[in-house]
């Protein structure tokens, strides 16, 4: 028996033209053209792609992509319908649209009589014929349109019938798709299922509209509701969901796509886009991110990175058993991993998974497992935290395991800072003690603050026992002030990432002093650097 093939949604997205109107995004055309090409990939059919004539972006956009096509979504250009009381045909807004070049136009209009006689300043009629002139003219030129109904729910709220009045002019006028948005995100999901279902009704009852439009939804997210609606939407018989990656757009955002995506497709069972391009959205949200300069949301559903993340010990137990247990999907579906995450929260389930990643096999009744658990426990409690310092958690497990290769020995360091007056630089001299193999070794450096200068004079003194050490590098470093409180006496943490050119590690230090919780976290950043580069070694040596 063969199976049905699952109802098919349309993805449309506008990232590029409402996700830029987020307060504090803002991206060149050639940034615009890479998330174009990235969103092909990604199998979305339609990409909106801006405004042409608004900006000078949007038009270089376009005309770029002439150059440099997609492979296989439609691009589309955004605009309003005409201004009151002028023709269609000859608005320079409509032309600059045309120019553009694309076979798709979106034209967004008004559906709600308050903003027709307070927005517009014109009336219920002509606000008609708005609609209608420029989707006609659109259709006339040879373009297929896509309708959006600017303040849709609102707009049927305060007067259906008028708001019916105003999608009747799009469909007649030849419009492919009708959009209902909720431009002010104010709408709850029980109000979107009545309301589509209303409307999908309507329209099927018009059957003097041969092909019937079909039903989009556009939600944004004031009330935290963006997904579920555009979800309610989809049930209630749209076929089309506009959103944006990662959420971005005006005010609190629109429906997020990585949201959306895998709900319709893993949870409803219709079917948007490939399984092997599912499995890249995780991939797509983190590449937006970057182009787009904000810092990912870690916690996001399904693509953030702490997705499926595990840090209670008693989930952490029951995932190694079975991952159902606490996960409602695979992670891999979306392109995302599964993560333990080490702390006070900790069992010994985490302490052995965590283990296995850094290739220790543990046994869960030695004397040792239990030894590394309490003792994270109770560094934890000091102050230390190893969610984000893996480094040094594997360090204590190899100390617990009698197996911590001791690379050198720390005797002691000095820093010396000179604060110019009139200069913003301070400048800093470390003085370092150590021993390597018995031998001692004094060595000073200099660096534009306290803590390179320890980290410049720690790899002077061992550059010549360990010539790797040239390619470490301090790539970051942060400082938390813990139980704030106490004032200057206050404990602090210190976190450092080293780098070796192709590897990052965290490590991290806790004292009342600054400057100790920074060098432990740094000496622990270079011993960790060298395990690793002794290890590679073993490896190949031992694959001959
Ligand atoms: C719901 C949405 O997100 S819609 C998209 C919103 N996005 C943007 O606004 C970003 C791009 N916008 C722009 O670059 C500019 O606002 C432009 C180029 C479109 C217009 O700029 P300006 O001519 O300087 O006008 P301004 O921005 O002050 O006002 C908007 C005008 O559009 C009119 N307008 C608004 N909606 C519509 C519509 N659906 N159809 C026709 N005209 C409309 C307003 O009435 C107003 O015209 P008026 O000043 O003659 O009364
Ligand atoms: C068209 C659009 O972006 C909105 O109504 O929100």
């Amino acid at each position: 028996m063969t199976k049905n093939p699952s109802p098919h949604i349309w993805l449309y997205d506008t990232t590029l033209r409402d996700g830029t109107q987020r307060e504090g995004l803002s991206i060149s055309t050639e940034d615009k053209l890479r998330i174009a090409h990235r969103l092909d990939q990604l199998g979305i059919p339609f990409i909106e792609g801006g405004w042409p004539g608004a900006n000078p972006k949007d038009v270089q956009f376009f005309w770029q992509l002439h150059e440099d096509p997609l492979k296989h979504s439609q691009i589309v250009a955004f605009c309003s319908t005409r201004r009151p009381h002028t023709h269609a045909a000859d608005e320079p807004m409509l032309q600059d649209i045309l120019a553009a070049g694309s076979s798709w136009v979106t034209i967004f209009g008004k559906s709600w009589d308050l903003h027709v006689t307070t927005g517009l300043k014109t009336t219920l009629e002509e606000n008609l014929a708005m609609i209608r002139d420029t989707i006609e003219f659109f259709r006339s030129q040879g373009r297929c349109v896509i309708y959006d109904a600017e303040h849709w729910f609102d707009g049927y709220k305060h007067n259906r019938d008028y708001a019916l009045q105003t999608l009747k002019a799009a469909m007649t006028a030849g419009a492919e798709w009708l959009v209902l948005c909720d431009t002010n995100g104010g709408t709850l999901p029980h109000e979107v299922s009545q309301i589509v279902q209303d409307v999908v009704e309507v329209t099927r009852e018009d059957l003097t509209q041969l092909p019937i439009p079909q039903i989009g939804i556009h939600t944004h997210n004031d009330s935290d509701m963006a997904v579920a609606n555009a979800l309610a939407a989809v049930m209630a018989g749209a076929t089309m969901v506009q959103g944006t990656i990662n959420g971005y757009g005006e005010r609190c955002g629109n429906a997020n796509l990585c949201s959306l995506i895998p709900n319709l497709q893993l949870k409803l069972g219709y079917s948007c886009i490939t399984e092997h391009q599912l499995g890249q959205l995780a991939e797509a949200s983190r590449f937006v991110s970057e182009v787009v300069n904000l810092a990912p949301d870690e916690h996001a559903p399904f693509v953030g990175r702490s997705a499926f993340a595990h840090k209670g010990g008693i989930h952490v137990s029951a995932v190694e058993r079975n991952p159902l247990t606490y996960e409602h999907i695979q992670p891999e579906q979306v392109g995302n991993r599964r993560r333990i995450v080490i702390s006070e929260q900790a069992g010994i389930s985490n302490v052995l998974a965590k283990a296995r990643t850094f290739g220790i096999e543990l046994d869960k009744q030695t004397p040792e497992a239990k030894q590394i658990l309490q003792r994270l426990k109770e560094l934890e409690s000091e102050g230390y935290q190893f969610e984000a310092a893996e480094a040094s958690f594997a360090l204590l497990m190899y100390e617990a395991l009698g197996g911590r290769q001791q690379f050198f020995e720390v005797k002691g360091f000095q820093v010396h800072c000179d604060l110019v007056e009139g200069k913003e630089m301070t400048n800093a001299l470390a003085t370092v003690k150590v021993a390597v193999n018995g031998k001692n070794i004094l060595e000073a450096a200099e660096g534009n603050g306290p803590v390179a200068a320890l980290d410049a004079a720690l790899r002077k003194a061992l550059v010549n026992f360990y010539p790797q050490l040239a390619t470490f590098e301090l790539t970051d470093y942060k400082v938390r002030i813990l139980d704030g409180h106490t004032g200057t006496s206050a404990k602090t943490r210190a976190l450092v990432e080293s780098g070796n050119g192709y590897q990052r590690w965290t490590t991290v230090g806790v004292s009342p002093n600054i400057l100790a919780a920074s060098y432990q976290a740094v000496v622990e950043g270079l011993e960790y650097g060298l395990l690793l580069h002794a290890q590679a070694e073993a490896a190949v040596k031992a694959s001959g």
